[in-house]
């Protein structure tokens, strides 16, 4: 996205486009039925671009998760398409979608999700073990060098800081080379100094190393980090903003809180 418009309806992805490494078009998901209905994603249209950070902010119960999960795969839509890296994703069967999470994808979340026994450097390692695949060694290198944790590495996660779990997180998330990172509130377990370590450590990882992340937040300061911001509101992308800092997010945020403001 190139200007600070929200998307129109009409507004189209460029599926596989080369600098678009997600997009999802139309994508509709209601929870419940009746009375108890809830339209959590209401045909959202957007482009993640490729190499940039994203940040996604809204009130509570606006569809962050939501968006997601659907854009992750961890979730199906009930209308609409999502895409990652040119991939159809609601057209996979399980299989494939899970083999495509599994390569494409990288995950971290507000809970560490550390394996308790496994060091630092076989955490970070894990998926790919699991996966069958051997780690490139010099990209190894190079995220391990980014992350600031060698000489952590043969730590097991209690003998590591909050930051440095998250950290040793991260380093799991990008260590396979994913075509994009999905972060859901990676610091809202964190105080803020742990938090600042973490996101200047996704920063670099997509100022460094050409990294694709997206990254849920409620906090304005750790949506600062981002190259851009999307806004959500009641299941829809309602304004995005280019190269925020936290007071005009902070504004803008206030601006969605005052009643007939989606009006304006
Ligand atoms: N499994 C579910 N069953 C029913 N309703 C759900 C389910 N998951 C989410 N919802 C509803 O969908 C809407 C969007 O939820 P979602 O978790 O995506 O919002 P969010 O912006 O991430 O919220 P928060 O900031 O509080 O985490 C909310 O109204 C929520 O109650």
């Amino acid at each position: 996205m190139t200007n600070t418009a929200p998307p129109t309806a009409d507004a189209q992805p460029a599926p596989g486009a080369d600098d678009v490494a997600a997009s999802a078009h139309r994508i509709a998901k209601v929870y419940g039925r009746g009375d108890a209905q809830v339209i959590a994603l209401d045909a959202v249209t957007v482009d993640i671009p490729r190499g940039r950070f994203t940040a996604v902010m809204g009130p509570s119960g606006s569809g962050k998760s939501t968006l997601m999960h659907c854009m992750a795969g961890l979730d199906s839509v009930d209308s609409g398409e999502v895409y990652i890296g040119g991939t159809d994703l609601t057209k996979l069967k399980d299989k494939q979608l899970t083999r495509l999470r599994r390569d494409k994808v990288g995950f971290v979340f507000q809970a560490f999700n550390l394996v308790p026994t496994l060091t630092a450097l076989e955490n970070i390692t894990l998926p790919m073990d699991i996966a069958g695949r051997k780690p490139d060694r010099e990209w190894l290198d190079r995220v391990v060098d980014t992350v600031g944790l060698r000489p952590r590495l043969s730590h097991r996660p209690t003998e590591l800081s909050g930051g440095q779990q998250q950290r040793v997180a991260c380093a799991r998330a990008l260590a396979s080379r994913p075509e994009i990172i999905f972060a859901d509130e990676p610091t809202g377990n964190l105080d803020s100094r742990s938090g600042a370590e973490v996101l200047t450590f996704l920063r670099d990882s997509v100022t460094e190393m050409g990294q694709t992340i997206v990254m849920v937040t409620h906090d304005p300061n750790a949506a600062a980090y981002a190259d851009q911001v999307l806004f959500l509101t009641d299941g829809r992308i309602v304004d995005t903003m280019q190269r925020p800092t936290a007071e005009r997010v902070l504004e803008r945020m206030k601006g969605f809180e005052l009643p007939g403001a989606m009006a304006r």
